[in-house]
Parts: C-alpha cells; structure tokens; sequence
C-alpha cells in the first residue's frame, strides 16, 4: 500500500529546471533512496515534499491527501518529518531542549495556560519531558541529556537530529544525507538506527544519500536523479547494473569504455 505519491513535480528557478516532471510512489514502511549526482537536484525534491518550495507544476499526496500549497511546518503536523544535509540543532541548546523542540506540533499548551503555570500544562510538560527522555535512550544519547547541542560529536549530532525529527511523531521521515561527515563506525551504526527506526516506529523512510555502501545496504526501492529527472528506479541489484545510472555517475562514455 502505498503512503505517498508525488506526480510529475517540477521545479524551475528562473532559467533552471532543478526537477524536471519527477513521478515516485512511496510504499507504507519502506526505506527508498533518491540518489543522483551533485546538483541532480535531490535536495529541491525533498524541499518540495516537506512545503519549503511550491512544486512549479505536479501534486503531492500523503494517504491521498494534497500537500500543494502547505506551508512546512502544516507538512510536518500532517505527518511528515525531515532532517537536514547541515545540522540544523540549537546548538546553545541541551540535547533535551533540543528534542523538547521537536514536539512542539503536538503540545497542547495556550499561551494563556504556559503564562500561568497552570497544573495540566506542568503536567504535559513532565509528560513531554519522559517522552524525550525515551527517544534520547532510544538514540544512545541519555548520558548526554543537559549537554549542549554543540559539544556532540558530529555522528552523535547527526542522531540528535534524528531523534528530534521523531519527536514530531512523524508517518514519514526524510533524511537529507545522513552519514555526509561521518566515519565508517558511525555510518554502520547509522544503518542499524534507521533500520530499527523503521520496524519500531512503523516508519517510511526516504534518504538522499551518496553512500552507495549505506543506501544499497538499507534501500528497498531506490530512485535516480540526474539534471533533474528521474533517469532509473528500482531495486538496489536493478539499479546498481542499470548503464544509465553509471554513465550519471561515471560520465558520458563511461559504460561503453568499461
Ligand atoms: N533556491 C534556488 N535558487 C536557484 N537555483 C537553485 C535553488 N535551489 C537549487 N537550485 C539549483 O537547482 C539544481 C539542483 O540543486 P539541488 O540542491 O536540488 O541538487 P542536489 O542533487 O541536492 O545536489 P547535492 O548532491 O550537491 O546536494 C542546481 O543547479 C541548483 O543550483
């Protein structure tokens, strides 16, 4: 069964086509790649998913429900949640507060009841606390709960990220190069996060990500930008064999030279 659906997206800043008619149908609790050379324009694709940019033409539905016209944070109350290719955290900010952040979208706290201290917003509060407390242990970050953002390693920055995005209680979550910066260590521990993410949360994952190792490893679907356009999809044994996508990668001729 399929969750989401984006129909014929494109994308044009003045002169440049960054996505041009790009078509993908994501099923319910798979992890799919989108893959593609630099400037393939991987990262506007997500934007678009996520309300940062209106498509220039095509749909998006999540459960058949349109996303055209929402703004991002509307998107992410919807269900739809993402991390950044730059670390984006409150970097003065504890690794709690930080993922106290993320569940903002789902506190029910007025201005009036936080103005007074009212009994059931403390309450929440506490609740919301415990919450992010469980997703710090879930992400292997508790011991660090009052540390500032900044002092994290970068890998574990990378997971504060993650666990924040999950706070949103999202049904898709979009990770925008997740292992960019980090050793092999950190990129094998990735793996087996967003894999655990998935089954625990009942999460769709959808990646960009450069490290075929890490995205061949995960994906079950994997789809190919290059100059904007879908050029291949599939799964990873269809895709890695697919000429189309070495000659993106490799350069014109590459495939007939090897
Ligand atoms: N806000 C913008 N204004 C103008 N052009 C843009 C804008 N955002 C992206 N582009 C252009 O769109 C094209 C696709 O860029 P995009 O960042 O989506 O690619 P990408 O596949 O994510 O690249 P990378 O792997 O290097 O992050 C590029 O030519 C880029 O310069």
């Amino acid at each position: 069964m399929s969750i989401l659906e984006v129909q014929n997206l494109t994308k044009k800043f003045g002169g440049i086509t960054a996505n041009q008619d790009v078509s993908m149908t994501v099923e319910k609790n798979s992890i799919t790649a989108v893959i593609g050379p630099n400037g393939a324009g991987k990262t506007t694709f997500f934007n678009m998913i996520t309300g940062v940019y209106q498509p220039t033409t095509g749909m998006i539905l999540l459960e058949n429900e349109k996303l055209i016209g929402l703004k991002p944070h509307e998107v992410s109350k919807k269900g739809i949640a993402r991390t950044f290719q730059n670390i984006r955290l409150f970097s003065e900010m504890s690794v709690l507060e930080n993922v106290l952040v993320g569940m903002h979208t789902h506190i029910k706290a007025g201005l009036v009841g936080i103005l007074f201290n009212l009994p059931a917003i403390r309450k929440e509060e506490k609740a919301s606390e415990v919450k992010a407390y469980q997703l710090l242990e879930y992400v292997g970050l508790a011991p660090l709960l009052n540390e500032k953002a900044c002092n994290l390693s970068y890998g574990a920055q990378r997971r504060l990220e993650i666990a924040r995005a999950l706070a949103a209680k999202p049904k898709v979550l979009l990770l925008d190069e997740p292992a960019a910066g980090m050793n092999p260590k950190e990129t094998n521990e990735l793996t087996q996060l967003i894999k655990r993410i998935r089954h625990e949360y009942n999460l769709t994952v959808i990646l960009i990500e450069h490290d075929m190792k890490l995205v061949m490893e995960i994906s079950e679907h994997i789809v190919v930008l290059d100059h904007g356009e879908k050029i291949a999809e599939g799964k990873p044994e269809d895709i890695r064999n697919n000429p189309k996508v070495i000659e993106a990668y490799l350069g014109t001729g590459a495939v007939q030279a090897g």
